[in-house]
């Protein structure tokens, strides 16, 4: 379709209701299936979801590899399928679309959520799904490189192999925080998920691989999509220009001006997105860009689009994995527009409805006291929610006021019996430049997670022993002004308790021998 057509008639999102198409229960001869089998995939005989490592066709790129495989080896049909349904609606609610419609939006104007059919995927036992996971990691076969997309048949399950776009992101690591848990908290089993050690250096890029391949699929069908479009508070436009220029797909971003770091500027700008600087913050540029999508054939990339949490929410799982499939106490996510939150909850919960695992972790949400609607709420006791006018703080991409998710992150904290906590602005940064005197180098908002972990400590909720995962969401390079001025002691009404600021001395032998003197003096005294 030409764009030029699209852009003259307002676009109307055709939301036609489909009804769910009927579980087929599949033969029940791979209920047998044992984890050893996964020892090497390739000799199970399980109808499994493409386990096998495609054979090397020479000459060829991984994606023809997967493509040639696919032919050769057809995978049966395992009747895997996902659609949106309305957010927490009851079992009486028959609403439902594809995954191929353009929607938003429940008919009441509610959220919608990527529903599973988990009867076709509890036709096979934690144990399959388990071994199934772990056999594609550290692998290149595409797409199941990727951590998002080794975990496919729980995210995407339909969608074909040759229209994913990947970097293949996630297995990230997951930090064991040893010294930092020791000196500072008393802590023995302290772990940061490091999700900011990513493509384009935050977690968007786990939910932005799944909706740019949506749409680079969705572009293949003829719909109307002509570009994809974002209100950003960096991370999110940094990802998802990144995945539209690696598809060809024109990004829009509409960032709120001065109240980003310079380096997510410089993210969409470099990879070709048509980049707005609106006189307004992020919650002005949230309403202007769902305003123009539902105008528009630009496709609305925020997480509100409940399909981005399909690939979010593959973080949690990978948490599981990398503990061998043993349960944290604990896991600790900074909170904004409060996607990741329900996404985490989502991870988690899948794993325990499908038998990988006995239990979820309990959950903490971790907001900056200069944005901190979800933490009134809470403490409100659920009562009445107020958006809020958020505040400058220096965890940026958390400066957010009326939150798209709220629903899903009550939903997720309720179900987790989670706890929200906040961290002003000198909490925050003496967290963080304490975890990065300790070899880290993360962003202001997991600064706010660990501000939130520090007070739970303190009051004991949290126990020396228990085991917890801070998730990190950004990479600390993003924010390096952040470091600057806490360092060089430039923050107003701030300490800088911890600042470090580099030593100016003269070019000669005798001063630098002093220097060096005093400081290894100062470091023998604490001995
Ligand atoms: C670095 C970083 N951390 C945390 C968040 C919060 O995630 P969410 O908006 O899903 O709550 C965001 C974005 O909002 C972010 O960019
Ligand atoms: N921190 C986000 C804010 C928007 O969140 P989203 O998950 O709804 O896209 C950003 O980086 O833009």
């Amino acid at each position: 379709m030409a764009a030029s057509s699209l852009l003259q008639s307002p676009y109307l999102a055709s939301k036609t209701r489909t009804t769910p198409s009927r579980y087929v229960k599949p033969t029940p001869h791979f209920l047998s299936i044992k984890a050893s089998t996964f020892d090497n995939p390739s000799k199970s005989t399980a109808p499994s979801p493409t386990t096998s490592a495609p054979t090397t066709y020479k000459g060829c790129n991984i994606r023809e590899e997967a493509r040639r495989h696919s032919l050769t080896h057809p995978q049966p049909d395992n009747n895997f399928s996902a659609k949106y349904v309305p957010f927490n609606a009851g079992p009486t609610c028959s609403e439902s679309y594809s995954l191929d419609e353009i929607v938003y939006r429940s008919q009441s104007g509610g959220l919608l959520d990527v529903q599973h059919d988990i009867s076709a995927l509890k036709a096979f036992p934690g144990s399959y799904w388990r071994a199934l996971f772990d056999s594609r990691v550290g692998k290149t076969t595409w797409p199941y490189g990727s951590g998002v997309w080794s975990k496919k048949e729980w995210v995407l399950p339909e969608i074909s192999s040759d229209d994913i776009v990947s970097a293949f992101e996630g297995n990230s690591n997951l930090f064991w925080a040893e010294r930092y848990g020791k000196q500072f908290l008393n802590m023995n089993d302290l772990w940061v998920k490091h999700c900011g050690i990513s493509h384009t250096g935050s977690f968007k890029d786990l939910g932005m691989t799944v909706l740019v391949s949506q749409v680079n699929r969705l572009r293949k069908m003829n719909k109307p999509v002509v570009g994809v479009g974002c209100a950003s508070t960096g991370d999110t436009s940094a990802a998802l220009s990144a995945y539209c220029a690696s598809a060809g797909i024109p990004s829009i971003v509409f960032l709120p001006a001065n109240k980003i770091s310079m380096a997510q500027l410089v993210q969409p700008i470099a990879n070709g997105a048509f980049v707005l600087s609106i006189d307004t913050d992020f919650d002005g540029c949230m309403q202007l860009i769902r305003e123009v999508t539902a105008e528009l054939p630009i496709y609305l990339a925020n997480s509100l689009n409940s399909l981005r949490l399909e690939g979010q929410k593959t973080a949690a799982i990978e948490i599981l994995q990398q503990f061998d499939w043993e349960v944290p106490e604990w896991v600790i996510v900074p909170g904004g527009n409060l996607g990741n939150i329900y996404a985490f909850y989502k991870g988690f919960h899948m794993c325990k409805e499908l038998g990988l695992v006995d239990r979820i972790p309990r959950l903490v949400c971790a907001q900056a006291a200069n944005a901190n609607p979800l933490y009134l709420y809470y403490k409100s006791g659920w009562k009445e929610f107020k958006p809020v006018k958020a505040n400058s703080t220096f965890a940026s991409a958390i400066q957010i006021g009326d939150p798209v998710s709220i629903d899903r992150a009550v939903y997720a904290l309720q179900n987790s019996n989670g706890i929200v906590e906040e961290a002003t602005e000198e909490e925050l940064m003496d967290a963080m430049a304490q975890a990065d005197s300790t070899g880290m180098f993360i962003c202001p908002h997991t600064g706010v997670a660990l501000t939130a972990l520090i007070k739970l400590r303190n009051s004991g909720v949290i126990g020396p022993t228990d085991r917890t995962v801070v998730v990190s969401t950004a990479h600390g390079l993003k924010f390096t002004q952040s470091k600057i001025d806490y360092h060089s002691s430039d923050i107003k009404d701030m300490a800088c308790r911890i600042a470090n600021p580099p030593v100016s001395v003269k070019a000669d032998f005798g001063s630098v021998m002093d220097v060096l003197r005093k400081y290894l003096l100062s470091k023998e005294s604490k001995y």
